[in-house]
């Protein structure tokens, strides 16, 4: 058994209440205490590690070198508990070239932190979470969803403490039919608080219809790939520019953020690869014209850190890193992969999607997003903060796939409901 199965042992969760077990992966949870099946201390038995105080001042030659753009990011100097389960979880790995063998002999915690802070201390202490399941997942359904599911899902997001829920698009409805009931969407979510929930718009007309039916925030949507960019929104690149300057400076009057996607940033199903320096063009444009934030899509989820790194290390050097926000579709299964290395790159905005539901129609073969609830799920196991409750997180995807009539696509959501039933039977 790995010591990653281990904190799932039903042996291990004698008296819990489902909540309870859920709760275990939550954020708080992660933490180790005295009393957590011996996580508070090195609990790993036979483990030893050489002291190096070099090791601060190694990584921050590495972190100025490899992450000139680092900002705000976790303190590990504090006795950052999670430092000893993330260590942990390199049970199987002899590592770390300090001399520290970690099958051998006893280790203290200043180890194990100066250990964790050369791998992780370039993560942000929180991430912000962009739920984009109700627009990005449901514009791909076969079926189309009744408009009262996608409020119930939306009202759901939003209550599992999801700061944004993108919640549907303004686009045409012969190319979008899924999306058709944007204006009843938006209607039926005038008072929902807590989250904020733009909408997609493609160009004034949506923008305007967006407006009138009560949206306070928008996203435009350009793309690196000119076939790309044609087949989703009819219109080269810099035509989509030009729309979108056109809605940024109607929302500058109304004081609507817009936040600003671009779409194929690693590759295109039909250009094949993308340059970076393609990417970093569309992103720059999108900033300059007053997008607040901007959004880097795989949209056919190719990517790997071997491709999104450079494709990050182009657009950095034109946007800042607190402006971006990474979205990748989990085709190849690389989403996770490609989080981590951004975050460590210091990118703190993930988009993601619940049950990793989605597509893009006018993107063959593309999967859905990352799931929402594996992403939640590694942030916690991280130490990072997301503000996000998983229990409730759980009863949305769980709700959208009964709605949906199959299984959740997120493997953390299969693993803890599958937790939960064994314990049932107890
Ligand atoms: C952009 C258009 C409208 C151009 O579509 P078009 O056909 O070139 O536009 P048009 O200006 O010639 O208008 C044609 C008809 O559409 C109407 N129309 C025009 N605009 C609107 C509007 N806003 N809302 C409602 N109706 C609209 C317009 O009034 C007219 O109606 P008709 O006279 O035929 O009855 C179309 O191509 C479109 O709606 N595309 C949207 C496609 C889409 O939503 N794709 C998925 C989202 S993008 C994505 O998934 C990527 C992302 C963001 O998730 C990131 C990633 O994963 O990488």
């Amino acid at each position: 058994m790995s010591s990653l199965e281990e904190p799932l042992g039903l042996d291990k969760l004698p008296s819990m209440s489902t909540i309870d077990r859920i709760q275990r992966f939550s954020a708080n949870a992660c933490r180790p205490r005295g009393d957590d099946m011996g996580m508070g201390n090195c609990w790993i038995e036979g483990w030893s590690c050489s002291t190096s105080n070099s090791h601060d001042e190694d990584y921050d030659e590495y972190a100025r070198e490899a992450f000139p753009w680092k900002r705000h990011t976790r303190d590990m100097s504090q006795g950052d508990s999670f430092s000893r389960r993330t260590v942990s979880l390199g049970r199987n790995h002899k590592m770390f070239g300090n001399g520290c063998d970690m099958y051998s002999s006893n280790c203290n915690d200043k180890d194990i932190r100066d250990i964790t802070n050369k791998f992780l201390r370039g993560i942000p202490k929180f991430v912000k979470i962009v739920e984009v399941g109700p627009r990005d997942g449901l514009q791909n359904e076969k079926n189309i969803v009744p408009t009262a599911i996608k409020v119930e899902l939306i009202r759901r997001l939003a209550a599992s403490g999801l700061p944004v829920v993108e919640a549907t698009s303004f686009v045409s409805p012969k190319w979008v039919p899924q999306l058709a009931d944007a204006k009843d969407v938006m209607g039926a979510i005038k008072d929902l608080e807590g989250s904020r929930l733009p909408v997609l718009t493609p160009n004034l007309k949506g923008f305007k219809a967006a407006i009138a039916a009560g949206a306070k925030e928008v996203a435009v949507f350009a793309s690196a790939s000119e076939a790309f960019s044609k087949s989703n929104i009819n219109c080269s690149i810099e035509e989509s520019l030009a729309r979108y300057r056109a809605v940024a400076h109607a929302a500058k009057e109304l004081s609507i953020p817009v936040r600003g996607y671009v779409s194929c940033v690693v590759g295109c199903p039909v250009e094949g690869a993308i340059p970076p320096s393609k990417v970093a063009y569309v992103a720059k444009e999108l900033h300059d014209m007053g997008c607040f934030e901007i959004s880097l899509g795989d949209t056919i989820g190719i990517g790997t850190p071997g491709t999104v790194v450079p494709m990050l290390e182009a657009v950095m050097a034109v946007v800042p890193a607190e402006k971006l926000a990474v979205h990748f579709h989990d085709t190849y299964g690389q989403s996770l992969p490609n989080i981590l290395i951004s975050l460590q790159m210091g990118i703190s905005t993930v988009d993601c999607s619940i049950a990793g539901l989605g597509g893009c129609p006018y993107a063959k073969g593309a999967s859905g997003n990352v799931a929402t609830e594996d992403v939640v799920y590694m942030l916690n196991g991280l130490g990072v903060k997301t503000n996000v409750d998983m229990n409730k997180l759980m009863l949305a995807g769980d709700f959208i796939s009964k709605h949906l009539g199959r299984p959740s696509g997120s493997k953390t959501a299969i693993a803890l409901s599958q937790v939960t039933a064994d314990a049932s039977k107890i």
